[in-house]
This record gives C-alpha cells, structure tokens and sequence, in this order.
C-alpha cells in the first residue's frame, strides 16, 4: 500500500469542532432544518480544510523520485518502495517533463533488478516517449540491450500467479449451483424477496441450500479502489499494474495500466472527479469518495442530462422498484441505477448529528463539483438541478454507509511467508444489499478475479430461511454488546440474530461437538496446508470440507463448524479470489 492521502484535519472533524461550538440543545433536540441552512452557510470550510485545485508539480516530483532513489541504493533494496514513490512522482510530473522520463527511467532500473524484462523495455518506451535527456541516453542504450539479452536468455518472462492460474485448470469459472431466475440470471432462482416491518427487504431461500451452494453472481454497480492502491493498481480495472501504470494528465491521482481503462474512466466517472478527487482523499475516509462515484455513475446513466434525470427520478414510484422482480436480460443503465437508487438510507432512524454531518458533506462535494467541474455549468442554468445534486448526494452519503461491501484480494507477506486476505476496493451492488446480517450467518461473499462478487451458503439453510450476512461482526471474534453498538451505529439496527438472542460465545468458549460422530477433521493440519496457497490443495480440500459442513452444520455454534466454516472460505478465496503477483519480486529485493 502506499501513503493515505487523508489528512488529520479533514471534513469530519471540522464538523465535529463547529457542531461542539454552534449547536444548543434546543437544535439537537427540535427541527434543525433552518439550523442546517445558516450552519453550512457560515461554516469556513473552505479555508479550514484548505481546498485547493489538484495541479502537476515537477519540483514536488522530483522529490519524491529522490525519496524512492533512498529505497533503491543497493544497501537498502527495498524495490517495491521505491516504485511506489517513482509512480508516485509520475503521477506528479508534467506530461512531457524531464521528470517524468526520469521517473519512468528509474522504473525501468527496479524492473530490471525485479528481472521483469518485458516491462522494463516499456518503461524504457515511456522514458524516451517523454523526452527522455539527451545527456542520459547511454544508459537507457545500455539498459535495453542488457533487458533484452535476458530477455532471451529467460525464454518466457511470464509470473504465474499460483492461485488464480491454477484455478482455472482446478475448479474453472464459478458458477451458480442453480439455474438463474429468468429474467435475474445472476440469482439461483430458488431465492425470493421478501419484506417485513422489522426486516425491511430480505431475502430467502424456497429449498434447502447445503453449504457451497452458489446463489448469487453479481457485478457492482460502481466500485472504487482505495486511495492507498493508487499507486500500485489500475484506477480503472484494479489490475495489479505497478511496474507500468499511467498516469492521468488532469490529476496527480488516478493512474491507469492502458490508455484504455484511461478514456473508460473518464467517460464513466473522471471527467467528473478530475479536478477534485485529490481533495476528496484528503478530506474524506472512502465513504463520502463512493458516494460520489455513485452519483457520477448514475449521472453518466443519463449522458449528464439532469433535466431527463431529475423528470425520471421525480416521477418513479420508490416502492415498486425491485432488484429481484427488474429484468436484467434487458435492464439499461438507468433502470439498474433505478435498483441503486432505492437502497436502504435509514434516514428516518437517524439522529440530528448524523443527519447534519451528512448535509455538511453534501456541501462540501456540492461546492466543489460546481466550483471546478462540468456539472457548475450545468447547474448554472438551473437551480433545481443543483437541488438535484445535493438529493443524490445526501442519498448516496447515506445508502453507501449501510450497503456498500469491500472487495478482497489475496496478498503476499514477505515477513510471514504466507498469503493474507486484503481489501483493496468498495462496491455497490443492487443484489447483494439485499441480504441482511447476522452475527451468526449463513452465506460468505467472495471477489472474484473478473470483478463480481460471489454469495456462497456456508452452512445449510433449511427451506423457508433467511439468507444472512454478515456485516463485518461475528459473534466468535466480538462481545454482543460490542457487536450491537456498532450495528446500531453504522446500520441502525438491533441486531436480533441467533447469536445475539442465545449469547452465543466467543470463539476460545465455543462447545467442541463429538467428532467421533462426524469423522476427524484436523483444523489445524488443513490450516497449515491451505497458507501454502496451492489452488489445487484448495480444490481437494473443498468437497471435504463441504461434506463436513454439511455434516455438523447443524450443531451451530461448535469451534468445528467455525473453523471449518474460516477453512472453507480460505479455499473459495484461494480459488477465485484476485491473487497478488507480489510473491514473484520479493526474491530479489527487501520488503
Ligand atoms: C444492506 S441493507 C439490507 C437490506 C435492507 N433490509 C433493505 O430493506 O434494503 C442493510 C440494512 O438492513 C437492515 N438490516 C440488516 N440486517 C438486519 C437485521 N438482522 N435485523 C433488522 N434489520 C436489519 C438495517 O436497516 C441495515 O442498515
């Protein structure tokens, strides 16, 4: 990962200093809408959080290439840092700057050291594509024919990434275990929505589902990669790119591993976000960032025709709109917007402060996008398209805090020798923020390497259950009181789930079920095989742990169904998650 951009006097807590400062009782307590009117107006926000336009800054690249040439020097040779200061200072230089050729020269340099000839060469590409000194040229000459003689010499300079290649040849694409609803194909079709008073939209299954069943496939809607990512994966498509990324010419953020991804980008959301992404880093934790992309995504539905948008939005009957019952074989981008549209905001079960948080962000992202972006001129005709502006806003600042899901991908550690699970992006999907939570669930998500998101059962679920999620608290690794705080916090809800009306235990107090029963299984032999990260032991292990699950799925909760339940997660991961190739440099160079 590289730097956060996020700095520690953001937007929040310049809310949290006014709100200590401005708000009375009588406001917390009593309808604040004008209070929300002069707050945001006579809040200094722009001073205090020192919004500033993003502009390329040769001398502030320069200092970075030399920050990653400290990382380079042959007695500290830690490559990986020093590439992520030289792209970092790529994403700094003027286009056609001596700074950039000299960024990507140095980038050429690791990748040589890294022997990873091919991209070498394209850095070397790029160096002189960007005018490369003159004064310099030999040792670019020397580089390329050295790259180019190993080059030859290697034979085949292509990484196999151990996970994902191998599984390809092991378990092949994920699929549903069931046929797809017609017109919902990502769906098994034994699963329906249903609705209640206490748990808004949920889903259910009409048969028994066994664990490892598949039951839903789905592509985000929008997603976004983490700020600390940028300089190590594409922008665009979150391939792992750091030997090659491009940097857009508008911004000192976003970098791209094609000019490809580049224009798809900026056709979808960057045209928009350009000019003031770096500031939303800085002032914002990635919430606020996804709400934004959301908004754009669903502007860009309607080609930035806010009027059409504003018609259809006013004009849509909220209640009828379903995920589950739209047609998907047909569904335009606007009607899937529609499904995103209708996400749970939790807004009436929200209080004052969080209420007027959310307005003060809205602001602010109002302020800058009309200040610096298409969208001012837009807007400048039209009042009402900037109300426009601020309703999606404050919607999507609320709908992205209760559905948004993080995507994995499996990561090398260098000091361990083993492969960790990271989160490198967020997503919105339509389908997936169907499912409710339980401390105590019965279906895993797993990213998948083309992007969807997989649900898989992970324990049976008897015909007529609610499929349950888990939002990130488990009764094995948290307290119930510490669970409830935090769902009531984030989701606004008391959590009611098996685990938290029974007290199911932690983990370490977790009963032992009789395994004589069941067979052995030994969690801990299975453990050390699966940190290996061999896509074939995974798919051997797979139907082993399925059976078993299935076995002693019913005796929830036991330390066996838990563990077994991690191990069986572990293999999907190995099989189908993103895997880094980071594994192949760390040979060569100190992390
Ligand atoms: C991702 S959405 C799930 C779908 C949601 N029920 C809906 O109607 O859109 C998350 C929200 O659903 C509700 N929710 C999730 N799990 C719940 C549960 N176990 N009991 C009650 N409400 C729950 C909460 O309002 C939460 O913020």
């Amino acid at each position: 990962m590289c730097d956060s951009l996020e700095e520690k006097f953001g937007a929040w807590e310049l809310f949290d200093e006014i709100w200590q400062k401005e708000m009375t009782d009588d406001d917390i307590l009593g309808d604040i809408s004008d209070k929300v009117v002069l707050f945001t107006e006579d809040s200094p926000f722009h001073d205090r959080l020192n919004l500033r336009p993003d502009v390329k800054d040769n001398a502030k690249a320069q200092s970075i290439r030399s920050r990653g040439n400290k990382f380079f020097h042959p007695k500290v040779k830690r490559y990986i840092e020093a590439i992520k200061c030289y792209n970092e200072s790529i994403a700094f230089s003027e286009k056609g700057s001596e700074d950039r050729a000299i960024a990507y020269a140095n980038r050429s340099m690791i990748c040589y050291e890294l022997h990873r000839y091919e991209e070498c060469l394209e850095n070397i590409r790029l160096a002189r594509d960007s005018n490369y000194p003159e004064r310099l040229a030999s040792k670019l000459v020397k580089r390329e024919e050295d790259a180019k003689k190993a080059l030859l010499a290697a034979g085949n300079n292509r990484i196999v990434v151990k996970g994902r290649v191998d599984s390809k040849a092991c378990g092949g694409e994920l699929k549903l275990t069931y046929n797809g609803h017609e017109t919902v194909p990502q769906v098994a079709e034994c699963l329906t929505l249903c609705e209640s008073k206490t748990f808004g939209r949920y889903v259910v299954t009409n048969q028994n589902l066994n664990a490892g069943d598949v039951v839903i496939i789905e592509q985000p809607f929008c997603r976004l990669l983490r700020d600390v990512y940028r300089c190590i994966r594409c922008e665009f498509c979150f391939k792992e790119s750091i030997f090659t990324l491009i940097p857009c010419e508008g911004c000192t953020v976003a970098m791209y591993c094609t000019v490809e991804c580049m224009e798809k980008a900026y056709k979808q959301y960057h045209r928009i976000e350009c000019p003031i992404i770096r500031d939303m880093w800085r002032i914002f934790t990635k919430l606020p960032v996804l709400s934004l992309r959301v908004v754009i995504t669903a502007i860009n539905c309607y080609d930035y025709n806010l009027h059409e948008m504003r018609q259809h939005l006013s004009d849509l009957n909220e209640k009828k709109v379903s995920a589950f019952s739209m047609d998907w074989t047909t569904a335009t981008m606007r009607e899937i917007y529609d499904t995103v549209h209708v996400l749970e905001t939790n807004a009436n079960v929200r209080d004052s402060k969080d209420r007027m948080t959310r307005v003060f962000f809205t602001t602010i992202i109002r302020k800058l996008l009309l200040e610096r972006t298409d969208l001012g001129k837009i807007c400048e005709i039209d009042s009402d398209l900037s109300e426009l502006l601020d309703d999606l806003l404050l919607r999507h600042l609320q709908t992205s805090a209760v559905n948004m899901h993080s995507l994995h991908y499996m990561e090398y550690q260098p000091s361990e020798k083993l492969y960790e699970i990271e989160n490198h992006a967020s997503a919105c999907f339509p389908l997936l923020s169907m499912l409710n939570h339980s401390c105590a669930p019965n279906v895993t998500r797993v990213t998948l390497y083309d992007g969807r998101c997989a649900v898989i059962v992970s324990r049976p679920i008897p015909k007529g259950g609610q499929l349950y999620d888990n939002y990130g608290m488990h009764h094995s690794l948290m307290g119930r009181k510490e669970r409830m705080l935090d769902l009531a916090k984030q989701y606004k809800f008391i959590c009611k789930c098996e685990a938290c009306i029974k007290d199911y235990p932690l983990y370490p107090d977790l009963p032992s079920i009789d395994v004589t029963r069941h067979g052995m299984i030994d969690i801990g032999v299975i453990h050390d095989e699966l940190v290996e990260h061999d896509a074939k032991q995974a798919a051997n292990l797979l139907p082993k742990l399925r059976r078993y699950l299935n076995d002693i799925g019913q005796q929830y909760p036991s330390k066996e169904t838990c563990s077994c339940q991690e191990l069986f997660l572990r293999s999907f991961q190995i099989l189908y998650n993103p895997t880094s190739e980071s594994a192949s440099y760390w040979q060569y160079c100190k992390p």
